[in-house]
């Protein structure tokens, strides 16, 4: 079979056929009572405050976060699902729109645009746009992909074009038997899955943890040796390790007692509620439902990138280099190759050309601070480095290099040693020595002892 797809500017909202799902204020329900494995919904549904989920192994069946930002973050908030994912109703309701727009009726919206194009040039705009993100396309294996420009090229669609790209250079869906149309319905509502608001874990950032992951997929340790199956899961981790992501820390969580906190006992918060926010996405489109044990392994996968086991993934990992025991035929070897490749994917930004890494730094600061203005506003000792009286982009950069990149990157090149892995180091040496002001040499301790405390106890 051959699966074409365009970039899905003209978003599908065909994909999910009416009859599969029913929902009730701010839950969905399947109808089919196979994507419970035969027990009724009723029987598993459990609903605590917005949250509803499975009483037996807790998977959310539709899990939407409580806004926990500023004013909101203690509430419980009921009714369209636009507010519980936090965003206003005036902005969900833009956000769909602009996803059913073309870039030409956006563009002709838009007011940069207003009056000084006709349509019949938007339509000609529209065209050469698509074009450039096709172009860059071809080019989605090489390590200065600009991720940026991509999603704008794609008007924001960065996530559903790269993945769907990947899945037919693989094959995917015909070696997996997948009804393209859930494919597509399944990544468009992972990428609204992400919240737009948020400056660095969004669906952006998914999709250049998916890019990066399809870089290293193509490392020869790992291309000589992954199975397709492998890749499948490797892909779909990617695309939703951070999925309905907060914009805030553990550490805040657990600080404010949400009830995500209680309902994962206090361990990868974060990470189990993006693991079984992604099955439940993946239960409601019954992509893969016909397929067995995925979801265990797309857990160990996600669950990986719980930045707090960094020090315990590290010191496996280069175990295994100093007895150079890693034997890529066995399946357990593989699962923990693809669990290092997403935790250097999920981190590699400091890593990619410079042009590229001081957007990322930017951004993921402005998440810190936001945090650290809502626990300020609401008398809470500020969390380390999100404070942004004392802290700067440099500060952070050069700590979290040295303290959290660096030293996965060395074990990284020292397992593909090639020259990918080699390149990521040079750029985050220029990454860590460029442009920035340095802080004093006591100012960097101070702070990298915060960082340390952040990423290895979680305080
Ligand atoms: N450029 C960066 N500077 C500082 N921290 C970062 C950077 N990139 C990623 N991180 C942190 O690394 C963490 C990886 O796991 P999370 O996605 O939960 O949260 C991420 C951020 O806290």
């Amino acid at each position: 079979m051959e699966v074409c797809y365009q970039l899905p500017v003209l978003a599908l909202d065909r994909a999910v056929p009416k009859h599969v799902l029913s929902r009730r204020g701010a839950i969905s329900l399947t109808s089919s009572s196979c994507l419970f494995g035969g027990r009724s919904p009723r029987q598993l549904s459990k609903r605590r405050g917005a949250i509803s989920y499975d009483s037996i192994d807790q998977t959310a069946l539709y899990i939407r976060m409580l806004d926990v930002r500023l004013g909101n973050f203690r509430s419980e908030i009921r009714g369209s699902t636009s507010h519980l994912s936090g965003e206003s109703e005036d902005h969900a309701s833009n956000r769909k729109q602009r996803s059913k727009l073309s870039l030409q009726m956006y563009l002709q919206c838009s007011r940069s645009f207003h009056g000084t194009l006709t349509f019949r040039h938007l339509h000609l705009l529209d065209q050469v746009y698509y074009g450039q993100a096709k172009c860059m396309l071809q080019r989605v294996g090489t390590w200065n992909f600009d991720i940026f420009l991509f999603d704008r090229l794609t008007n924001g669609e960065s996530l559903v074009c790269l993945t769907l790209e990947l899945f037919c250079k693989y094959g995917l869906i015909e070696l997996f038997g997948l009804d393209p149309l859930r494919l597509h319905s399944f990544l468009v509502r992972i990428q609204e899955g992400y919240r737009s608001r948020n400056p660095y874990h969004n669906s952006l950032h998914a999709a250049d943890v998916t890019q990066a992951m399809y870089c290293y997929l193509q490392e020869p340790k790992l291309s000589e040796s992954l199975t397709s199956w492998d890749i499948l899961l490797a892909l779909l981790a990617a695309a939703t390790h951070d999925l309905e992501h907060p914009g805030v820390n553990q550490n805040f969580l657990l600080k404010n007692d949400h009830f995500l906190a209680s309902l994962y006992q206090k361990n990868s918060v974060l990470e189990n509620h993006h693991w079984k926010s992604a099955l439940s996405h993946l239960r409601e489109s019954g992509l893969l439902s016909h397929l067995h044990r995925m979801e265990e392994r797309l857990g160990s996968l996600i669950l990986a990138t719980d930045i707090s086991r960094q020090n315990e993934f590290l010191s496996r990992f280069k175990a295994h280099l100093d007895r150079k025991d890693l034997n890529m035929s066995s399946p357990e070897h593989r699962q923990f190759i693809l669990q290092m490749a997403l935790k250097c994917a999920d981190i590699c930004n400091p890593c990619r050309p410079n042009s590229l890494s001081t957007c990322w730094s930017h951004c993921v600061t402005k998440e810190f601070f936001q945090q650290g203005d809502v626990e300020r506003a609401h008398r809470h000792d500020v969390s380390p480095l999100c404070d942004r009286h004392s802290n700067s982009v440099a500060i952070i950069q050069k700590s979290f290099i040295s303290y959290v990149v660096e030293p996965l990157f060395v074990q990284w090149a020292r397992f593909c040693d090639t020259p990918l892995s080699h390149c990521m180091l040079g750029y985050m040496n220029v990454c860590a020595s460029c442009s920035f002001q340095w802080p004093s040499e006591n100012a960097f301790k101070h702070r990298a002892a915060a960082m340390l405390q952040q990423f290895n106890g979680q305080a």
